[in-house]
């Protein structure tokens, strides 16, 4: 699903941000990626939401890879995975509904399947009374449960999320760890950036540890390559 060899970063002329990484994540698997600030998470998703490429390595996402990909192919590829930024980055003109109804209009279901399933899901993350609310509107939490819901909705191949629970209470928290659990059930491959130790520890998961850049030793090593 995500292979990762011996892959470093940078930004244009800069230095390298990510170094020597190599990894893979296995569909239906949930990991988190942990470190620092500074280390290096949300360059390493962006890296594998394709918005950055890498300096150096090998970096191959669903069997394709990616140095090999034309412009044109990157539409669809970018379909398959479903984002949560930092900024959340919702579309301020349109209703809550509307933004998680996005992935799913660009799919083309039906409209009578996307008031269900929207309806729905928004119910559960606990904005089941925001529907119409524009982002402005709404609180940072609730912003933030939007922009999962949006990531989530179209049951992504690859989920990427920054810091999805930084905005909410423990409650919610474990709520959205719920959401992510059943997606990577289903066969999604989940990676979730986060500074929140006491979700780690309290769900099980592999663990990707980023330090200076570089995956440390502590990164559990079912994640890492043989
Ligand atoms: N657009 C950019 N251009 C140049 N350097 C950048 C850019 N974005 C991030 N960096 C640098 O890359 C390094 C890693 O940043 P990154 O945001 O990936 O870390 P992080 O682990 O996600 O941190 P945090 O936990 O604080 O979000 C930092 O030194 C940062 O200054």
């Amino acid at each position: 699903m995500v292979l990762l060899e011996q892959v470093a970063v940078r930004y244009s002329d800069g230095p390298e941000i990510l170094r020597d990484i190599s990894f893979a994540l296995a569909p239906g698997t949930l990991h988190f990626l942990v470190g620092p600030s500074g280390a290096g998470k949300s360059t390493l998703l962006r890296l594998l939401s394709l918005a950055l490429k890498p300096s150096e390595g090998r970096f191959s996402l669903f069997g394709r890879d990616v140095a090999g990909l034309e412009r044109r192919d990157l539409p669809a590829m970018r379909r398959r995975i479903g984002v949560v930024f930092q900024e959340f980055r919702l579309l301020e003109h349109l209703t809550a509904f509307d933004n998680v109804a996005l992935p799913l209009r660009l799919a083309n279901v039906r409209e009578a399947e996307i008031k269900k399933h929207v309806g729905e899901l928004l119910d559960w993350v606990g904005l089941g009374d925001k529907l119409e609310a524009l982002p402005p509107t709404l609180s940072g939490g609730q912003q933030q449960r939007v922009a999962i819901a949006r990531a989530v909705i179209a049951r992504p191949s690859l989920l990427l999320a920054d810091e999805p629970t930084g905005n909410v209470d423990d409650r919610i928290a474990l709520r959205l760890m719920y959401l992510f659990e059943e997606l990577y059930k289903l066969g999604t491959t989940v990676l979730i950036a986060t500074h929140n130790e006491s979700l780690v520890a309290r769900f099980p998961h592999h663990q990707l540890h980023l330090e200076g850049g570089r995956l440390a030793p502590r990164t559990r090593l079912s994640a890492a390559l043989p």
